[in-house]
């Protein structure tokens, strides 16, 4: 189906405006899907399990199996929520795509998360600018049946409304907490480090480059820090936080997040590749192929 939805106003990232669509949810039009999407979704899976084996934290790829995730067809979202359910009581809801920031938090607070009901088209395999059903649903679903992860999340929600009262500054902190944990996070499993981050499991490219490479730097969780870190939205990241596990995260961020805003305000934003006195250092990244993109 290339029969995607208009878009509306923009979002704010550390690297300018991202349009987003409408606030509404959306039906999955299951039956709307045709052989080349099913068959998109096919060969995204097959190749990213490949990968992800010994690569995604071992309880990741077990969700997908208990959830009855399979490469055969674009699953149905109403299938998908049952186990979740059962398990955490996250539902899914359909959406055309990135909601306004407000709307996004407003899911997450009450256990919704939307997925992108339109996938990729066969040429975008490697890449998309934008989150699609592939992502949203392959990266981001499984992990809400972990019930640490899925409290997590909700937190998040009902800590982004807030945010979203207090300002843009505020707004701008939490979005590089979501970036650096749910989307492009690593954790430290016994045997090595692995890949949690949404943006990552479903990159073929990402999944090789943010363990195997000497480019980027992998550092210890550290919450502030992060904040105060912006990201790139059109590479791949040079710079990784790894947490211990999803306690450490959620023991992390449970204080108000109210006196933190305030007090990071007055502080500089760190460079994405920047490495500081301090920091846990599991690699220092050799910074190869980096754009010089000085404002990053
Ligand atoms: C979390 C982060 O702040 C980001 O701006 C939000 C905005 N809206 C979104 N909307 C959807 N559907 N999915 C997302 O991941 C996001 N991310
Ligand atoms: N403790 C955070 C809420 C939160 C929890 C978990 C993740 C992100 C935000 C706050 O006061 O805003
Ligand atoms: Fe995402």
């Amino acid at each position: 189906m290339d029969n995607k939805p208009a878009r509306l106003e923009n979002l704010h990232t550390d690297k300018g405006k991202v349009p987003v669509y409408a606030t509404g949810i959306v039906t999955q039009p299951w039956d709307d899907y045709s052989a080349t999407d099913h068959d998109v979704w096919r060969r995204l899976y097959e190749r990213q399990r490949r990968l992800l084996v010994g690569r995604a934290a071992d309880e990741f790829l077990a969700a997908q199996d208990a959830m009855g995730m399979t490469p055969d067809r674009i699953p149905k979202f109403a299938d998908m929520d049952q186990a979740l359910r059962d398990a955490t009581g996250w539902t899914l809801v359909g959406v055309e795509g990135l909601l306004p920031e407000l709307d996004f938090f407003d899911h997450l607070a009450n256990r919704r998360f939307p997925v992108t009901w339109w996938i990729r088209r066969p040429d975008q395999v490697d890449y998309i600018e934008e989150p699609d059903l592939f992502h949203d649903l392959f990266g981001h679903v499984p992990l809400l049946m972990n019930p640490v992860f899925a409290d997590y999340m909700a937190a998040y929600g009902r800590g982004g409304v807030k945010a979203h009262g207090i300002g843009p500054e505020a707004l701008q902190m939490l979005t590089r907490l979501y970036w650096y944990t749910v989307e492009f996070g690593l954790i430290r499993q016994k045997d090595g480090l692995r890949i949690y981050g949404s943006g990552i499991v479903s990159s073929k490219g990402e999944s090789i480059h943010c363990l195997d490479s000497d480019a980027p730097n992998r550092i210890g969780f550290d919450l502030e820090r992060i904040m105060r870190t912006r990201y790139r939205i059109d590479t791949y990241q040079k710079t990784y936080f790894v947490i211990d596990s999803f306690e450490q995260l959620m023991d992390a961020t449970r204080p108000d997040f109210t006196p933190i805003y305030a007090r990071l305000a007055s502080r500089d934003s760190i460079p994405a590749g920047d490495v500081l006195e301090g920091d846990l250092v599991f690699n220092k990244g050799t910074g190869e192929g980096w754009a010089t993109d000085a404002d990053v």
